[in-house]
């Protein structure tokens, strides 16, 4: 089972993901986000992220400029597209930078994981997650929303992929055995308050999506 920890912001919490089993840390860099970390603070905590784990740099509708200059201040493993990237965009970055390109993408409906389709071959993965609660949030994700999971019950998936939204220590054995995700990505889950992490939480999530 893969585990991704998002929107990490210390080495503390880093070293418990690690020790818990996780297999991706995810550091956001998009400025509306109680989690956002600015490029210097990110590549600093990239430094600490011990050789094994995956490193997933989180950007939401930057321009190419903006990923091409975070990524080599940086040096992610993974660039996570948070937004509304479409696939000839993240095809290009994918191919320009060297770097795996995941992309996220909001469930409503049956329609919504078909258009998943249209990102087998440009993104090396596609994250299931819930759309933002109301159409003027802040933010796209990372709101601690679940979404329906009956809907990717027995789906035929066009690209590895992974779940998102609302998943806590409590509810990922069950989200997995619902959907089959060969990958769990968590982030207010695993918080005390928002944008801080809890190494319990961590630990105890990490526990939860082996225990399969
Ligand atoms: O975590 C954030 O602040 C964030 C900001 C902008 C886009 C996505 C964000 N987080 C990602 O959203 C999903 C679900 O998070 P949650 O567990 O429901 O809080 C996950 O991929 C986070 O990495």
């Amino acid at each position: 089972m893969l585990i991704k920890i998002c929107g990490l912001s210390t080495s503390e919490t880093i070293a418990a993901a690690a020790a818990a089993g996780a297999s991706h840390v995810g550091l956001v860099h998009f400025a509306a986000s109680p989690r956002h970390l600015a490029l210097d603070r990110a590549a600093s905590l990239r430094a600490t992220v011990p050789s094994g784990l995956k490193t997933v740099l989180l950007l939401v509708d930057a321009s190419e400029e903006e990923i091409a200059h975070a990524v080599a201040r940086v040096r992610p493993d993974i660039v996570q597209f948070h937004g509304k990237e479409p696939p000839g965009h993240v095809a290009r970055m994918r191919g320009a930078l060297g770097v795996e390109a995941w992309k996220a993408l909001a469930v409503r409906d049956q329609a919504s994981l078909e258009s998943a389709r249209e990102y087998a071959g440009a993104a090396d993965r596609i994250l299931f997650d819930a759309p933002p609660p109301s159409p003027d949030a802040a933010l796209p994700g990372g709101n601690g929303e679940g979404f329906d999971w009956t809907l990717l019950a027995g789906h035929r998936h066009a690209a590895p992929w992974g779940l998102a939204g609302g998943l806590t220590p409590a509810n990922a054995r069950a989200a997995i055995a619902a959907t089959g995700a060969p990958l769990v990505d968590v982030s207010s889950g695993v918080e005390k308050a928002r944008g801080v992490k809890d190494v319990d939480k961590i630990a105890a999530f990490c526990k939860a999506a082996r225990s399969l």
